[in-house]
């Protein structure tokens, strides 16, 4: 340790030379070689101002920030222009023990703490005051937007301690990792004790960053509004393995584990993913992770994905930490486990260690490997024991829903719009009325992954009709108990949350679930009043008022009868004592101080003196100036116009022990609130499954309350239709001025299943297919629908190939990525999956978009036979309709055109419909939409002129040069049955190409 503190020592001489040096361009920056702990405190010195080291000069305070020897700087510096740095340097590692350090006792903790925490801010609690140093202080600064300002060695920065969980909050909200380093003596405690004239003792209390953050009084900041996504504290950890021998394709195996502590929920998935990384993009868009932890074996790939999420998110306002971790083999990330189960559930018995392991061993190899990393990370937080409590281990995929990928999430604009990306028009924004702040994330998760087992979706839609159309007492009693109810989920196990699941059991009797009879919710109402046993004997055990102020001294009623659980705990009982005993001792100090103030009315002559509080100061005397009988001994505090204010010797003493109980009293009496919440978390998963009760019946009530609006429907199933009567779009109808148009829907399996719809620009062909996609995502959520019937199949998936986007993180143009993303959609489309496409191939020339176009409808309606919603502005693929006569039609979105149309073209206008009709649209008029966005006439002008030669000129030659590319395509795409004579006929027939 010494060695250490000469080095450090040294290192700062070091670099106070060279900082001044440097100032004055004495000595050049590589002229020495610094440790990087040298090259920090440079850092931090250089730029600091000369001025500051001259007021330092001469400063020989005592207290904890004065340094050890008062340094004559300017001298230094002379001396150093006289010698070589070479020379200086050696000098003084020749003469290590003559060196005294230049650091203050305060700057010495400093270090020492700093030692264990590199990568970490400090926060260091320093009387009224929580102190930054250093590096720590100019990032607090910069974050914080407080001073920074030089002071002996470092930087510094404070804020006052009344304000420091406001401050965490900000910093870790910035992504940042705090260490909050706490005074373990309290002033009054030192004050009696043998080590008074030495520096506080200060360890870290806890180390926070966003994803271990499990303090909701941390969040309260935060504002949630209806439709809006919060902000998630998922912590993601990804590690790959790219099969060398398939590497040219692109293919990684990739594993991951999501943790939200705050709920206590683990997700654990592998998958094979592409090089796109489609898959791992899809769980990005389902976890919002706020941290990310990196293997250090991840591919580049991967990374590139993480990374620019992490920026887009960045962009977006919201900061990801991100943490890397050395990734170990599976032998000895399953080695680790092991030891680390062993040694947790030591007293549960090898039975449950071996349960565990049995549940690790099933897991994928790289999700294996991810546990270890999560394990090791979450114990720099002493957060690990969430492995072991919890048993909300889940995988990400379940084959009771579909999950749907981050096109999808994106296109139809589940949780936010695609213009400024903010909630408001999204699905989310429609349809969540939920009262709870868990209700709501249970929402957004039940919209991510809709059903797809037709007895839990009828099942969610006879509970949300009842509770729709019920005026029963009971579902008035749901909302009630719903509305205002905290966040449970996160706040499992804090006390003043146990009064919100006191009132959801207290709500409902035995029998009350009596009276639904959708099976759902009986069952759900039935599972609350099991908790009441568990709350009333916690309740009945402190005073709410105290508890709902945080007051732990006061917080338990009867602490004479203090008992926690069946079995009466050692610890818990001494600290009961204690309690009892300072209080006790409190008493007596009080009382002695009322018996001094009597005395002193008796010797003041003064018989209505009373104690009086100045500032924090407490017990005052305040005697009139013109007093004669103050003895020398009292000590005066401070005086006004008229009196003095004294403290007696006997006052300060008594108030040095009343002090000392006192924060005796508090750590004691935090002691045993520590205790309560273990026993409450005794029953952790109880109340977990109450929280699940309650958010499930949040979510129901939300989609009761929209589908009882009128113009919404109860969604019906069946194996092989689709058919919906004028059916809406559920978020433009709210937000368009305009009365929106319905459109009827036909599809069936066994005829009919694939759209081919065409149509002006801004005619609503993207809004008609996205809103039949949201009909379907509602209904196997369990809403209903806006329409006036809707019959529709159980999709297995909904896939969704729309809008154009380059990849960025994967160096990918938008090209690229529409054709990767068509071939994910190809690959995962069965016959029982919605597919939408919306402008295939319009990232490329028109010739080739419209073969990729031709191909794709082509070989989605041979082979895989999916319900198919196909929009193109290529009219040419109408082609189709007679190739697959019965099962593809024609369809465009109905205009008209202006009377202009037929002098001009130029001038030609068109009005919208909205209404689907048969047949095809020859032309998109997209000059139209040019004209409405207010294109110069002179440019439409050409353009018009352009367009007409074009098309009159290459009609012919594009013919061939199509026909040969469609039939390369279909190549590609293993058609291997294909008829090219049929094909070769079908378009040479045709004579629109
Ligand atoms: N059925 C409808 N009733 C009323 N307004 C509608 C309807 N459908 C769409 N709209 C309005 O028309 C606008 C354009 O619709 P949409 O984006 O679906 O057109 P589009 O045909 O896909 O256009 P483009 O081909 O240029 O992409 C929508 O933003 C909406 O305001």
């Amino acid at each position: 340790m010494r060695g250490m503190s000469y080095n450090i020592t040294h290192e700062c001489d070091a670099i106070n030379i060279l900082s001044d040096n440097l100032h004055e361009g004495a000595i050049s920056e590589d002229m020495v070689a610094l440790s990087g702990p040298a090259i920090e405190l440079l850092e931090n010195n250089v730029g600091s101002s000369k001025n500051s080291y001259q007021e330092d000069e001469g400063s020989s305070s005592i207290d904890e920030n004065a340094p050890l020897i008062s340094i004559k700087r300017k001298r230094r510096i002379r001396t150093v222009k006289s010698t070589s740095n070479k020379e200086l340097v050696q000098r003084k590692a020749s003469k290590p023990t003559k060196q005294k350090s230049v650091f203050t006792p305060l700057e010495q903790q400093y270090l020492e703490l700093k030692k264990n925490y590199q990568e970490t801010i400090l926060a260091i609690e320093v009387g009224y005051k929580f102190r930054f140093f250093g590096k720590d202080a100019k990032i607090a600064s910069e974050v914080l937007g407080i001073s920074c300002y030089f002071e002996h060695n470092f930087l510094n920065a404070s804020v006052p301690s009344y304000r420091i969980d406001y401050h965490l909050e900000r910093l870790i909200n910035f992504g940042l990792k705090v260490a909050v380093v706490r005074q373990t003596e309290t002033a009054a405690l030192k004050s009696t004790s043998s080590s008074r004239n030495t520096l506080f003792d200060r360890r870290v209390a806890r180390v926070l960053t966003k994803g271990t953050t499990l303090d909701d009084s941390f969040f309260r900041f935060e504002q949630t509004q209806h439709g809006t996504l919060q902000a998630s504290q998922f912590i993601l950890c990804v590690a790959d393995n790219v099969d060398k021998s398939k590497a040219k394709s692109g293919r990684v195996q990739v594993g991951l584990i999501a943790i939200q502590l705050s709920s206590g929920t683990t997700v654990y998935d592998h998958f094979q993913d592409d090089f796109l990384r489609s898959e791992l993009q899809t769980r990005l868009s389902h976890f919002q992770p706020c941290e990310l932890i990196y293997s250090n074996k991840l591919s580049s790939e991967s990374v590139a994905l993480l990374n620019h999420y992490v920026s887009t998110e960045k962009t977006c306002g919201r900061v990801v930490r991100v943490q890397h971790a050395v990734q170990q083999d599976v032998k000895l990330a399953l080695e680790n486990l092991q030891d680390f189960f062993s040694s947790k559930c030591i007293m549960s018995g090898s039975k449950i260690i071996e349960l565990h392991m049995e549940k690790v061993k099933s897991l994928h190899s790289l999700s294996i490997i991810c546990l270890d990393m999560a394990i090791s990370y979450l114990m720099e937080f002493s957060l690990e024991d969430l492995f072991v409590a919890s048993n909300f281990y889940q995988p990400f995929d379940s084959i009771s829903s579909m999950v749907l990928s981050k096109q999808a999430l994106e296109g139809l604009e589940l949780f936010v719009n695609q213009t400024d990306h903010t909630p408001v028009g999204s699905l989310f924004w429609v349809l969540d009325r939920t009262y709870t702040r868990f209700g709501q994330r249970m929402l957004q998760r039940w919209l991510q992954k809709p059903l797809v087992d037709k007895e839990n979706i009828i099942e969610r839609l006879d509970a949300v009709e009842e509770l729709a159309f019920n005026s029963n007492s009971q579902v008035q009693a749901i909302r009630k108990m719903l509305y205002r109810l905290p966040d449970l989920e996160k706040g499992l196990s804090r006390i003043y949350y146990q009064r919100g699941f006191y009132k959801a059991a207290s709500a409902f009797s035995k029998n009350s679930y009596s009276c639904f009879k959708s099976a759902l919710l009986r069952r759900l109402i039935q599972q609350l009043p099991s908790i009441s046993s568990i709350i009333d004997h916690f309740l009945g055990m402190f005073d709410q008022k105290e508890a709902e102020n945080n007051n732990k001294v006061d917080m338990f009623k009867d602490i004479d009868n203090f008992d926690l659980s069946e079995e009466p705990n050692d610890v818990d009982y001494e600290l009961a004592q204690e309690i009892r005993e300072l209080k006790m001792s409190i008493l007596m100090v009080r009382t002695e101080m009322d018996f001094h103030l009597q005395e002193l009315r008796d010797y003041l002559e003064y018989p209505n003196l009373e104690f009086s509080i100045w500032g924090n100061v407490k017990f005052c005397i305040e005697v009139s100036k013109g007093c004669k009988k103050i003895p020398p001994d009292w000590i005066k505090l401070s005086s006004t116009r008229s009196l003095f204010r004294f403290h007696t010797p006997k006052i300060q003493s008594l108030l040095i022990e009343l002090s000392s109980h006192e924060e005796n009293l508090t750590i004691s009496s935090e002691k045993i609130y520590r205790s309560f919440l273990s026993r409450i978390s005794e029953h952790y998963n109880e109340l977990r499954n109450v929280t699940t009760v309650l958010g499930t019946l949040d979510c129901l009530i939300s989609f009761a309350r929209i589908s009882s609006q009128s113009g919404y429907t109860r969604p019906e199933f069946s194996d092989k239709e689709l058919l919906i009567h004028e059916s809406r779009h559920p978020m433009i109808e709210l937000l368009s001025d305009k009365s929106f148009v319905p459109n009827h829907i036909h599809l069936s399996s066994d005829g009919v299943r694939c759209l081919l719809i065409t149509g002006p620009n801004m005619g609503g062909k993207s809004s008609f297919v996205k809103q039949l996609a949201l009909s379907a995502i509602m209904a196997q959520s369990g809403c209903f629908v806006p329409a006036k019937s809707a019959l529709l199949p159980i999709f297995d998936s909904i896939l969704i190939r729309m809008g154009s986007s380059d990849n960025l993180s994967v160096n990918m143009s938008t090209f690229m990525v529409e054709m990767l993303e068509t071939k994910e959609v190809l690959s995962k489309a069965t016959e029982k999956s919605m597919v939408i496409i919306d402008e295939l191939g319009r990232g490329t020339s028109t010739i080739d978009g419209e073969a990729i176009s031709y191909a794709v409808l082509h070989y989605l309606n041979q082979y895989i036979k999916s319900y198919l919603l196909f929009v193109t502005h290529f009219p040419s693929l109408g082609i189709l309709e007679r190739r697959f006569e019965g099962q593809l039609r024609c369809f465009h979105m109905g205009y008209l055109k202006s009377k202009e149309d037929f002098e001009t073209s130029v001038s030609q206008s068109i009005s919208f419909l909205y209404k689907l009709v048969p047949g095809v649209a020859s032309k998109s008029y997209g000059l139209n939409v040019a004209r409405m966005a207010g294109i110069p006439f002179s440019i439409l002008s050409r353009a018009t002129e352009i367009s007409e030669n074009y098309e009159k000129k290459h009609r012919n030659a594009r013919k061939n040069v199509f026909i040969r590319k469609v039939a390369k395509l279909l190549m590609i795409l293993n058609a291997e049955e294909i008829d090219f004579k049929r094909l070769f006929y079908d378009l040479t027939a045709f004579e629109e190409i």
